[in-house]
């Protein structure tokens, strides 16, 4: 498994964001993470990608521990967090290449290079990030993601508030790379779950309603749209 999360907890002060919850995800598959607003989405990535600690339970990304061994961690994984920041100041190529410094990436420039074309930033590259339009930022956000070719893919709404062009761009480029990887991605839009993803988690107030293959989730709930089963099992 390349994901391996056990009764995963996360308090901030009295309010339980994320309850408990245990999951698996395998190479190769592209893992939907859906749920309301303030479900607890956000606070389980960041805790698999180690910017938030968890208060009880564990994750492992590849065999190795979120808590005792981050770094490893942080190599395994590429995320792109919600809202996608990035340096506005930086150049599109400066910053990828300070993030594969950060990585320690040999020939740095060859791989600066591919992660330009592999996300579509050819005719953008030579401009500062913060005159990039919101798509063009968003595939620099998932340039920086992948630069490390990592195995697992954390990506936080990545394609919140794009055009249908630049939508249908990116999720080929996320469709492609879950082949290989194991992507995680959260998302409110039903059809792009249709669309990308092979395995289901629903989670409402911090706790897994459903956990699911998609092609199970719709047989349980035979005759019923993604977006029903969705708010039968959240509201
Ligand atoms: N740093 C924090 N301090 C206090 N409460 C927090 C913090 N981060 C998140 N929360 C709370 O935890 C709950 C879960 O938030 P989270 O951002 O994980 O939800 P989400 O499922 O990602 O929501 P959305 O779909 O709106 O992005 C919310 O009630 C939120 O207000």
């Amino acid at each position: 498994m390349s994901i391996s999360v056990k009764a995963l907890t996360k308090h901030f002060g009295q309010q339980k964001a994320v309850d408990g919850i245990s999951f698996e995800a395998k190479p190769g598959q592209i893992l939907g993470f859906l749920g309301p607003n303030g479900a607890g989405k956000s606070t389980t990535m960041k805790m698999l990608t180690g910017y938030l600690s968890p208060s009880a339970g564990e994750a492992e990304i590849c065999g190795k521990n979120v808590v005792s061994e981050p770094l490893q961690v942080k190599s395994l994984i590429g995320y792109l967090p919600e809202n996608t920041p990035l340096y506005n100041e930086m150049y599109v190529r400066e910053f990828l290449g300070f993030v594969g410094q950060l990585y320690h990436i040999d020939d740095l420039d060859q791989r600066v290079r591919e992660v330009i074309a592999m996300v579509g930033l050819g005719p953008e590259q030579h401009k500062k990030i913060g005159m990039l339009s919101k798509g063009y930022k968003q595939r620099v956000g998932l340039a920086q993601a992948i630069i490390h070719d990592p195995q697992v893919l954390i990506l936080d709404e990545p394609t919140s508030g794009l055009d249908p062009n630049q939508l249908a761009d990116i999720r080929k480029l996320i469709k492609d790379l879950g082949k290989n990887k194991t992507v995680i991605l959260s998302t409110h839009i039903m059809q792009e779950v249709e669309a990308l993803c092979d395995d289901v988690i629903i989670i409402s107030k911090g706790q897994i309603v459903a956990n699911a293959t998609m092609a199970d989730l719709k047989s349980q709930n035979a005759g019923q749209t993604l977006e029903e089963i969705f708010r039968k099992l959240t509201s």
